[in-house]
């Protein structure tokens, strides 16, 4: 553990060095972790047996990055939030060129849903605010301060840049043989308490991201439970969320097919995942590179042992180690260049969408970020 401060220069230092790393924390946890690789190579990863940091784009057919640990220094420390965190109130100011180029992509959608091409597709746009670049690490505090129960980081690579978001959304968790993943989906306005109403478009836009998950995975690993559906808050928006846990047969266990299978999910791209995903590709007009992508721990080692209590040396014996990895998927995120800030937000579109509300839904989201910047 060094001090923050300390960690801070560390990143500054990186950044000033061109050189790759990412500097995260987990949500509701107060270990803020780096790794700072220590040569400006492009690692990609292969066969996801790899150990490192994976960063992967939304496009499956596109390279994933990797910080591999053994070419970086991991640093960690304890990061207290500053309680006096005052978020940004500027009024949120958009140009209705933007909101009709998204409405008419909306309506599109819909159209090939009333056409049966495809039942769901989440339809995104990025959106330029002007910032003074040189303050991302004030930014990634801000991030810090502000969303305790998100998954926080700051990832960097000269070759693919700055990247920093705060995102709800686990996309999977594997520790030894336990298996889970997330689905959420459904947005509305918070407004106080997580006692809320949804409608049927916000149920079964949702449902079909579960639904997604789970007959995927079926012939992959054994015993899934699948939970009750509840309402998570994140940020200044609440969604509906179900975790799918299930164990994994370490024999025939293919973390790169698990994911092939399963990324990207209804929750960023649609269903059926193919049509979906070329209709996005065609008609978003631009990148998303690795905005609803995924990011996280590829296969860390993680230590178990005996109870504290029964430590001594015949009990060492019994310490073990099993390997974890911790996926979170992409979202409100931006992506700093120079002096611009690139917000990157989307939403699920059914056939009961209406394509305004969509929008405001857009313009919601983005307060994430904004208000941090
Ligand atoms: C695609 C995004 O959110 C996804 C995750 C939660 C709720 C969503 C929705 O209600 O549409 C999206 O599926 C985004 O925030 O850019």
């Amino acid at each position: 553990m060094i001090a923050s401060e300390l960690f801070f220069t560390k990143i500054q230092q990186q950044y000033n060095d061109q050189l790759p790393f990412v500097a995260y924390r987990k949500p509701l946890t107060s270990d803020l972790k780096g790794v700072f690789q220590t040569n400006d190579t492009v690692y990609e990863v292969e066969n996801y047996k790899e150990t490192g940091f994976v960063f992967a784009p939304f496009d499956d057919s596109e390279s994933s990055i990797l910080i591999p640990l053994e070419h970086a220094d991991s640093l960690d420390c304890l990061y207290s939030m500053e309680e006096a965190f005052h978020p940004n109130q500027n009024e949120i100011i958009f140009s209705e060129l933007e909101k009709e180029i998204h409405i008419e992509l909306i309506a599109k959608g819909i159209q090939y849903i009333d056409k049966n091409i495809f039942k769901k597709v989440v339809l995104s746009r990025k959106e330029t605010v002007t910032v003074s670049g040189s303050n991302f690490i004030q930014f990634f505090k801000n991030l810090l301060n502000r969303y305790a129960s998100a998954f926080v980081y700051c990832w960097y690579h000269p070759k693919f840049g700055l990247w920093l978001g705060a995102t709800p959304e686990t996309l999977m968790k594997i520790e030894g043989h336990q298996f889970s993943m997330m689905s959420l989906a459904g947005t509305q306005d918070y407004k106080g308490t997580l006692n809320v109403d949804w409608e049927d478009k916000e149920k079964q836009e949702q449902q079909i991201v579960t639904d997604f998950i789970t007959s995927n995975l079926k012939p992959l690993v054994k015993n899934i439970k699948i939970s009750d559906i509840e309402t998570v808050k994140a940020g200044n928006v609440v969604h509906l969320k179900t975790m799918i846990k299930a164990s994994l047969n370490m024999d025939s266990f293919n973390l790169k097919h698990i994911l092939s299978v399963v990324h990207p999910t209804p929750a960023v791209c649609g269903m059926p995942k193919q049509t979906a995903k070329r209709f996005i590709i065609e008609n978003e007009n631009y990148n998303r590179e690795f905005y609803t992508g995924y990011l996280g721990e590829l296969n860390f080692e993680q230590k178990s042992g005996p109870s504290s209590k029964l430590r001594n040396i015949e009990n060492q014996a019994y310490t073990y180690s099993k390997r974890s990895s911790q996926l979170y998927v992409n979202l409100r995120c931006m992506q700093i260049k120079n002096n611009e800030a690139y917000i990157y937000i989307g939403g699920g579109i059914t056939k009961t969408s209406n394509p305004e509300k969509e929008w405001e839904e857009t313009v919601s989201k983005s307060k994430v970020i904004k208000s941090i910047l």
